[in-house]
């Protein structure tokens, strides 16, 4: 069965990937897009209609998932109405505050919900090895750098925020130091957090582990933003017919 998709953030860097990943696949198809402004564009041949239409789309194009990648406030506001008309939610979106994560668990007693902060592969990937990782080498510094393009709004990255629970879980750390200025030396046990905004950079995520005689650096590279939508397509498509609850994309790649 073709799953039926509604793009929110249509215009958007990743809601236009999204259309055209879409595009390229015979299983799922875009129903609607929208975005905040419109303004009489289309993406990949489809009309951009405005989000205020949101709710009737939903009820007059019949979505089996909406796929977001928008901002926190939206965001919530798109799984609150998904969760009021049975249709499945995939947020990319990254940013969300206690409350919004609240909100989209509350989402998902109603329906399926699948958040992720990194819909790459490789980076799922890096997710499994860091705590191997810093497991093997206690006491050694670890220091995190993200680098982005100039226009992302929020710091550190989402993907950053998940690597750092990880790391957090598998060693003994004493908290995170985002950014150093003037006399601030290294303390023992601290997490260095760095976040990078520069040009047009796709999303580059690095950890190092280091002591005096040694360093080891994890480094993921995204070269551009089709492995995104890609991944985003593939968990739609496999959160169409689930029953409701909060899942990851680390779901989908196990699957
Ligand atoms: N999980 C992942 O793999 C990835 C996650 N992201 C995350 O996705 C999100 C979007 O990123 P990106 O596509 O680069 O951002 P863009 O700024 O390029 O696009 C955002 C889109 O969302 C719309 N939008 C923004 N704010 C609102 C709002 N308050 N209400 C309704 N629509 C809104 C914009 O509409 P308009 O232009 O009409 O105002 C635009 O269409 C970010 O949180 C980013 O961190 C990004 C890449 C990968
Ligand atoms: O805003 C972006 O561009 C990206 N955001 C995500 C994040 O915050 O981790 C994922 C990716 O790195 C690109």
């Amino acid at each position: 069965m073709t799953v039926r998709i509604g793009v929110t953030g249509a215009t958007g860097r990743m809601g236009r990937e999204v259309i055209d990943a879409v595009g390229d696949r015979e299983d799922c198809e875009v129903v609607f897009a929208v975005t905040r402004d419109p303004d009489g564009r289309s993406v990949g041949g489809i009309e951009v209609e405005p989000d205020g239409e949101f709710d009737s789309l939903v009820v007059e194009r019949e979505p089996t998932v909406v796929v977001d990648f928008t901002a926190p406030g939206s965001a919530v506001d798109y799984a609150r109405s998904c969760a009021g008309a049975g249709v499945a939610f995939v947020t990319g979106t990254t940013g969300f505050d206690d409350e919004g994560f609240e909100a989209l668990a509350d989402a998902a007693e109603d329906v399926p919900v699948l958040r992720a902060p990194n819909f790459a592969r490789g980076v799922e990937a890096l997710v499994n090895v860091v705590g191997e990782a810093i497991g093997n080498l206690p006491g050694y510094d670890v220091e995190l750098v993200e680098t982005h393009h100039n226009d992302k709004v929020d710091a550190p990255s989402g993907t950053a925020k998940r690597l750092l629970s990880e790391i957090e879980a598998s060693g003994d750390f004493a908290g995170r130091t985002h950014g150093r200025e003037g006399d601030q030396p290294r303390e023992a046990g601290e997490i260095g957090v760095h976040a990078l905004r520069a040009g047009d950079v796709t999303g580059e995520h690095e950890i190092i582990i280091a002591n005096n005689h040694e360093e080891v650096r994890l480094t993921h590279r995204a070269e551009d933003r089709g492995v995104f939508a890609a991944g985003a397509v593939d968990a739609a498509v496999w959160l169409a017919g689930r029953d409701a609850g909060l899942y990851e994309f680390g779901d989908v790649v196990a699957d």
